[in-house]
C-alpha cells in the first residue's frame, strides 16, 4: 500500500505486555482491562480478536485509535510506536467503529472528503470515487446518507476509515446487527481490501465469522489472551476431545469391536477415547461401549478453559443472535 515496500514490517501491529487499568470512580472500582497481552499480528492477514462481551477488545482498540491511554506496555502500528510516533502511527490505522454515526446531511462523497481533509490528504491524492467504487457505493456517492440502508451506512463508515490509505484497518464488530446478506456483503468487501494488501484486525463475538474470514483468531477473555493460533490450527484444538470412561471390572484387552476407535487403556479399568466433536457424538461411543458388554463405572470428559471459552462465545451467539 502506501509505505515503501523496502521498510515493509513483519508485524501490521505488536503488542508487548499491553496492561490497561481503568481506575476506580465513583462506586466503580478500577478495572483491569487488558493484562499484559502479548500479541503479533502478521502484516496482510485477517486477524481475529474473539471474546465475549467485556473480554477487553475495545479497550485493545481503542488503545491503538489512541482513543483510550494504556498504563502500560508497548504498541506498535507499522513498526510506529504509538507513544513516540504518535502521528504516524495513528496514520497507519483506519478504525471502523461499532456505532453507526453517519451524519444524515452529507453525502457519502462529501463524507469522504471532509474525513480526508481531517486527515490532511492533499485534494489530488484523495481517492473517494474508487474507495467508494470498492465498496459496492458508487450508486450512492451523491445520496444524502440518511437515505441508505444500514449495510451501506456500515460499508460507508469502511470507506470513510479507508480515506487516508492505512496499512491497517481496523473493524470492530463489523456485522452486529447486520442481517446474514448483508454480513456475506461485508465479509466480500473485507476480504477483497485484504486482497489488495490491507491488513485487517476485526474483533467479534462470533467463531463463526472468525472461522469464515480469519487467517489467524486470537481468543480473549477476562483481558487476557488466551489462546492465539492459525484458524485451521484453533479450530483442530477445539475440535479435539477426550472422553475417559471408568469400567466397573478390570479389562484385560480393548474388545475388537472398539479397535476402530483412537483408545488409550492406561489402567485396567480406564479406556480413554479420543475423538473429533465434528465427527463423533459421545452418545456413539457409549454405546459401542455398551454393545462390547463393558459395564460403565464413571465417565469424564476433559474441558480446557479454551473450551469453556467456546461453549461461553457459541452460547452468546445463539441467544444474543445478531444484535
Ligand atoms: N471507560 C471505562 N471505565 C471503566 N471501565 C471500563 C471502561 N471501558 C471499559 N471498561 C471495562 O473494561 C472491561 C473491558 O471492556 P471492553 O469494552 O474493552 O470489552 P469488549 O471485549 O470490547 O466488550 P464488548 O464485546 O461488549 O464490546 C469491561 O469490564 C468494562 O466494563
Amino acid at each position: 500500500m502506501n509505505a515503501d515496500v523496502t521498510t515493509l514490517p513483519n508485524y501490521a501491529v505488536e503488542l508487548k505486555g499491553l496492561t490497561k487499568t481503568y481506575q476506580a470512580s465513583g462506586k466503580s472500582e478500577a478495572k483491569k482491562a487488558l493484562i499484559d497481552v502479548d500479541l503479533a499480528i502478521p502484516r496482510g492477514s485477517v486477524f481475529g480478536l474473539l471474546g465475549p462481551n467485556g473480554a477487553g477488545k475495545s479497550t485493545m482498540i481503542n488503545i491503538l485509535a489512541g482513543l483510550v491511554n494504556k498504563t502500560s506496555g508497548s504498541a506498535r502500528i507499522w513498526d510506529l510506536d504509538i507513544n513516540s510516533d504518535t502521528r504516524q502511527a495513528r496514520a497507519a490505522i483506519g478504525v471502523v467503529p461499532q456505532e453507526l454515526n453517519v451524519d444524515p446531511f452529507f453525502t457519502p462523497r462529501e463524507l469522504l472528503e471532509l474525513q480526508a481533509g481531517l486527515y490532511g490528504v492533499p485534494p489530488r491524492e484523495r481517492q473517494s470515487d474508487e474507495i467508494l467504487a470498492a465498496l459496492g457505493l458508487s450508486d450512492k456517492a451523491n445520496a444524502y446518507a440518511r437515505t441508505l440502508s444500514g449495510g451501506m451506512r456500515r460499508r460507508l463508515m469502511v470507506a470513510k476509515a479507508m480515506v487516508h490509505n492505512p496499512p491497517v484497518l481496523v473493524l470492530d464488530e463489523p456485522t452486529a446487527g447486520v442481517d446474514i446478506e448483508l454480513r456475506q456483503q461485508l465479509w466480500a468487501h473485507v476480504r477483497e481490501l485484504n486482497a489488495n494488501g490491507t491488513t485487517v484486525l476485526l474483533t467479534t463475538h462470533y467463531l463463526e465469522e472468525a472461522e469464515e474470514l480469519c487467517d489467524q483468531i486470537a481468543i480473549i477473555n477476562h483481558g487476557r489472551v488466551i489462546a492465539c493460533d492459525t484458524t485451521p490450527a484453533l479450530l483442530a484444538r477445539l475440535d479435539n476431545k477426550s472422553l475417559a470412561i471408568v469400567l466397573a471390572e478390570d479389562l484385560q484387552q480393548i474388545p475388537d469391536s472398539l479397535t476402530t476407535f483412537n483408545i488409550d487403556h492406561p489402567e485396567p479399568r480406564k479406556l480413554v477415547f479420543h475423538y473429533r466433536a465434528s465427527e463423533s457424538a459421545v452418545s456413539g461411543i457409549l454405546d459401542a461401549v455398551s454393545a462390547a458388554n463393558l459395564k460403565i463405572a464413571d465417565v469424564t470428559t476433559d474441558q480446557s478453559d479454551l473450551e469453556d471459552i467456546f461453549l461461553q462465545l457459541t452460547r452468546g451467539a445463539h441467544d444474543e443472535g445478531a444484535h
